[in-house]
């Protein structure tokens, strides 16, 4: 590991901070106000052309603000060098934003280079990087970004913004263009990455669902980057502030909360698995012994690759490694209870295979477990709706009548 301090955020506060492009009629960004505590998530979600991108280009200084400022950790960016306030943050666009004619080594020791740092201490962070956005560096140091999926593209942008270790992330619509698989896992690793170290980052999205996932708190922006609500996704979701946040983020709250628990709060069990290169024998004897319908089969790396029934084992005359149906979605602990639930409708196995660093197998989520959480919360949501109706008072009234009385606890009509 890395022997430099670890980042643990800064501060971001932004003061009527306005932007008007030339020819513009009306301001891009209008006297946007916003205080971000260091290590905070904050995901600013609004419709396009809403001025997200240019609020975050103001923070780095790729916009000069009309008025207003921006202050990191307290000190104002306008009086910091553009070249060394750059330095100290990471910028990730859409598509990863690398350069074409440099390898991945060379597009991620960008910063660290310019930053004079020894050619070993560079390679060491480069490799260390790599691996922590889930690339093998051996795999992918030469490589040159159009030899690179959609995914991993991004993943080499967010290698490289991170290789100076910067407290601060701006991140403009990351996620825009991969697929939505894709998506979901990369948004699961950034759950991941953001907790260690803890730094600061600034997210821009359309998607309110990408924004609920990924936000401590959430920043919904109207025309003008007119900032609507600012809350946690759950305020914003279940209290939306007026017509336009509910509008843009209420519908369907009950089934977006889904998207507010994560895999890691629900009970991961086990499943009987077995290796490729295990023989037949003994994976027969296995799904004999375990009583169960399927195993699950591993590759040699204990990735999850196939979910076997006796059945499949006798057809493709006994090797494991040829039979069973493949395992086509799997999610991590930071997966939303939304993905889990796509990835069981996806794989048809009743259950969802949750993995670790490098998809290894770690267990298996239940459809019925999915299933008690849909439940919950939409009864949370059920109960928040009445709340709103009859004025908690009441409820509050009627829950201890019904109490008192001992009967069912619906509130009286
Ligand atoms: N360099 C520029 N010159 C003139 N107008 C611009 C410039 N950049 C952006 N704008 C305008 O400012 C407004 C806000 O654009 P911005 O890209 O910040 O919005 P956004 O919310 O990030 O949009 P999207 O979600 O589509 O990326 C838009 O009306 C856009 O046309």
């Amino acid at each position: 590991m890395s022997s430099r301090p670890s980042a643990a955020g800064a501060t971001v506060e932004l003061e009527g901070l306005t932007k008007r492009y030339p020819g513009g009629a009306r301001p891009a960004v209008d006297r946007v106000g916003m205080e971000i505590g260091a290590g905070e998530t904050v995901v600013l979600v609004g419709p396009p052309g809403c001025g997200k991108s240019t609020v975050l280009k103001m923070v780095n200084r790729l916009v000069e603000p009309s008025e207003g400022r921006v202050r990191i950790d307290g000190r104002d960016v306008a009086r910091t060098d553009p070249v060394r306030l750059r330095r100290r943050i990471g910028y990730v666009v859409r598509g990863g934003g690398l350069f074409p004619h440099l390898t991945v080594a060379q597009n991620v020791a960008l910063v660290p280079r310019m930053l004079g740092e020894p050619a070993d201490r560079v390679r060491a962070r480069v490799e260390e990087v790599l691996d922590l956005v889930g690339l093998d560096p051996g795999a992918f140091h030469d490589r040159r970004p159009h030899r690179l999926s959609d995914g991993q593209r991004l993943r080499v942008g967010l290698a490289r913004a991170l290789a100076a270790d910067p407290p601060v992330l701006l991140m403009d619509e990351p996620f825009g263009a991969v697929d939505p698989t894709t998506r979901s896992r990369l948004q699961d690793e950034l759950v991941r990455l953001r907790r260690e170290p803890r730094r600061t980052i600034v997210l821009a999205t359309r998607d309110v669902e990408e924004a609920v996932k990924l936000g401590d708190r959430v920043a919904v922006l109207g025309e003008h980057a007119r900032v609507a609500q600012f809350d946690t996704p759950e305020a914003v979701l279940v209290h939306p502030a007026d017509a336009f946040v509910s509008g843009f983020a209420g519908a369907g709250a009950a089934l977006k909360r889904l998207g507010l628990a994560r895999v890691r709060d629900v009970e991961i069990t086990d499943c009987p698995t077995a290796t490729v290169d295990d023989p037949p024998r003994y994976v027969l004897d296995r799904l004999c012994a375990d009583g169960t319908e399927e195993i699950l089969v591993l590759d040699r790396w204990g990735r999850p690759r196939t979910w076997l029934g006796r059945g499949d084992l006798l057809r493709a005359g006994g090797s494991p490694a040829r039979a069973g149906r493949p395992v086509r979605s799997t999610v991590t602990r930071d997966a939303t209870l939304r993905d889990a639930l796509e990835a069981v409708l996806a794989d048809r196995a009743g259950r969802v295979v949750v993995t670790g660093r490098r998809g290894a197998y770690e267990g298996v989520v239940g459809v019925e477990t999915l299933m008690d959480s849909v439940r919950e919360l939409l009864e949370a949501g059920r109960l928040e709706a009445l709340e709103a109706r009859y004025g908690l008072e009441e409820l509050r009234a009627d829950r201890t009548y019904a109490a008192q009385e001992g009967v069912g606890g619906e509130a009286r009509a």
